[in-house]
């Protein structure tokens, strides 16, 4: 690894504790010029070191009298997580870790490093060992919010929530689909009970990269089938419109397997980038059916656009099921924030109602696992006076713990009249 990834990793996880940006922006701040070597191992130790940073930070505060300045926490925080990741070469990582902080820190700090490093590598193995069942315990093993972790516990109990937090923890694999001209790539293996989604092998990107590029091969992951493919076994023939849609993922999917029948799939999100990136991604994937259209979901009606035959809405949501990639998510949200987007869901779905026709359906979707973004959020609407012209047919959720792909809940409605 060189100088310059482990030193980059440093500043932005400084960047990261100081306000929890996605990291996606952060990674946006590496040197333009680097190549996918520097810019992967970058990654790599920026991912891993926030991804555990409760847990780094607990084996390094018990050496610490206070913590150090923000760079220098920094550096020992990724230095702590080379240290995880890599028990056996602890004398190696030390020494490395050690003379990089000698370059860019005063001789006291440098001494300072070498003296908590070398404890914190047997403190490491020591706390991953140790068993937890409080929620105080819970958050910092597995870095997660404490009151995260009592929703959790309160709604899965503890077996669960601790094999969702592990699956939180663990490295978030990739998949991908044909959205047209498939073919057998040794880089894609299939998965087993969800047809037509593939596995992208370590290492594969080279070779699926031109397809991804062409428009071809879509990278998704499995669970992002279950609300199109159930509005699918409803609906045969007429229009669909797909509310919140960008950046098209479910859209894309609605067009590659809604049988001749359906004329039309209008996909609706607000104006802006992500709405930019649907419309060049149906452009990109020859989607002769999708029509982009920027509106607000709240400002919609049947006098604009008609009814429709089937209506997905995919809201926005707290992401809980999609934690173990969006690695940042966790620490961006509040109870406050939760309350605010359950609010704001109610309304989506009242507004997507709205544009259902007589003994059409409607598939409430979110890649949370939460039930107060589910089932509960679904029933308090059939209870509304929008609602009570809807029934419930079905519902699904996807439990990464158990399902071994994102998390979603899925539920159709169905207007009665
Ligand atoms: C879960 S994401 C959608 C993912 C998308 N369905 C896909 O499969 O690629 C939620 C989307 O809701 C959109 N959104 C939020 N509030 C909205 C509103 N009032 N009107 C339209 N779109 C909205 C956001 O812009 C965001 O793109």
């Amino acid at each position: 690894m060189s100088d310059d990834s482990w030193s980059v990793a440093v500043d932005l996880t400084a960047d990261f504790l100081q306000r929890p940006a996605r990291m996606s922006h952060l990674l946006e701040k590496m040197p333009d010029g680097w190549d996918s070597g520097k810019r992967r191992a970058c990654q790599s130790l920026l991912f891993g070191t926030v991804r555990h940073i409760r847990l780094l930070e607990k084996a390094l505060d018990a050496f610490l009298k206070r913590r150090p300045k923000a760079k220098l926490w920094a550096a020992l925080l990724v230095a702590s997580w080379e240290l995880m990741d890599e028990p056996e070469q602890a004398a190696k990582v030390v020494h490395h870790a050690v003379s990089r902080i000698g370059g860019r820190f005063s001789k006291p700090e440098k001494g300072l490093a070498n003296a908590v490093l070398r404890k914190v590598a047997g403190r490491l193995p020591e706390l991953l060992e140790m068993e937890v069942r409080t929620p105080a315990d819970l958050a910092w093993r597995y870095s997660h919010p404490k009151w995260l972790v009592k929703r959790w516990l309160k709604q899965f109990g503890l077996e669960d929530t601790i094999a969702f937090l592990q699956w939180n923890q663990s490295e978030a694999g990739v998949f991908a689909r044909w959205q047209r001209d498939s073919q057998e790539l040794e880089a894609l293996s299939r998965i087993e009970g969800c047809e037509g989604f593939f596995r992208l092998r370590a290492g594969g990107w080279g070779e699926v990269f031109s397809y991804i590029e062409e428009g071809r091969l879509y990278v998704q992951n499995p669970a992002a089938s279950l609300a199109p493919r159930l509005l699918l076994k409803s609906v045969e023939k007429g229009r669909l419109l797909d509310l919140c849609a960008a950046p098209g993922g479910k859209g894309l999917l609605l067009e590659a397997e809604a049988s001749a029948g359906v004329q039309e799939i209008v996909s609706v999100d607000l104006d802006g980038p992500r709405f930019e990136r649907m419309k060049s991604n149906f452009t990109r994937y020859g989607a002769k059916r999708l029509r982009a259209e920027a509106r607000d979901v709240m400002d919609l009606s049947p006098d604009k656009l008609g009814s429709f035959e089937g209506v997905l809405l995919d809201a926005p949501c707290s992401n809980s099921g999609v934690l173990q990639h969006k690695i940042d998510a966790r620490w961006r949200q509040t109870s406050e924030g939760l309350r605010e987007l359950e609010s704001l869901q109610r309304g989506l779905l009242e507004a997507a109602s709205g544009m259902v026709r007589d003994g059409g359906v409607l598939v409430y979707s979110t890649c949370s696992v939460d039930t107060a973004e589910n089932e509960s959020l679904v029933s308090a609407f059939l209870e509304s006076e929008k609602g009570k012209h809807f029934t419930l047919e079905s519902s699904q959720v996807s439990l990464p713990w158990r399902d071994a792909r994102d998390g979603a809940g899925v539920l159709l409605l169905r207007r009665i009249g």
